[in-house]
């Protein structure tokens, strides 16, 4: 069997004994490694009879888990979803290595044909946060539960409510804004 480096690094951030057993979302993470490796044959029956077997588990593990994961958009290694049910990703969108999305998670457009979220590296979105339109959230961000991200979030940074807001940055800039509160208490 072909070894996939990208499924690989998913199977790793599910750090437990028979995850296929405990974890709903691993089917849909297989399910769409193995649809990318059927696009990577080459054309022929092979591959038609291949494309027929994934379209049918893909509904079926939309349809039963509630995890949408299209074939079409481009997920870097070490995906981890926790828990299911509502999550739904367009087939455009963009998502980097090591993200952790949960229950409830929409990556999508604003409107009908329109442009569609990308994700750095390492980001990680809360339950129910929907993330829409042509938004770019940086490497390392963090989205809250519930949140609504219609703006780009830099890298390091956490979002949260609905319009989603940036409340705290990197530890850098976490210090930065410590110690200008700091310096204005001295003042007063
Ligand atoms: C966004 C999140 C990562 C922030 O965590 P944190 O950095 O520890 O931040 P804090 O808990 O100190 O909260 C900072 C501020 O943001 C607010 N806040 C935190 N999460 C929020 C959310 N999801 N929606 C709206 N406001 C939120 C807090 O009330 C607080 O506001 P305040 O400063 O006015 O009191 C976390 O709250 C979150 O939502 N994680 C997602 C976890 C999840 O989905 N769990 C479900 C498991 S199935
Ligand atoms: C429902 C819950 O709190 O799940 C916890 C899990 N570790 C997560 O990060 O989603």
């Amino acid at each position: 069997m072909t070894r996939d480096p990208d499924w690989e690094a998913d199977l790793r951030r599910y750090d437990m004994r028979r995850p296929f057993l405990k974890e709903q979302s691993i089917w849909a993470i297989w399910v769409y490694r193995w649809g990318r490796r059927i696009e990577a044959r080459p054309a022929g029956l092979s591959r038609k009879i291949a494309n027929l077997f994934y379209w049918l588990a893909f509904r079926l593990v939309e349809t039963v888990f509630g995890i949408s994961l299209p074939r079409t958009a481009r997920i870097g290694p070490g995906l981890r979803i926790w828990h299911f049910g509502n999550i739904f990703l367009h087939g455009d969108v963009v998502i980097g290595a090591g993200c952790t999305l949960r229950q409830g998670v929409t990556i999508g457009n604003r409107r009908e044909g329109g442009p569609v979220p990308v994700l750095g590296d390492n980001v990680e979105l809360g339950a129910y946060a929907q993330v829409l339109g042509a938004v770019h959230l940086g490497d390392g961000c963090k989205v809250g539960a519930m949140s609504v991200v219609l703006d780009d979030v830099p890298p390091g940074a956490t979002a949260v409510g609905a319009p989603a807001r940036v409340i705290a940055r990197t530890s850098a800039g976490s210090l930065a804004s410590a110690s200008s509160e700091l310096l204005q208490k001295d003042m007063t």
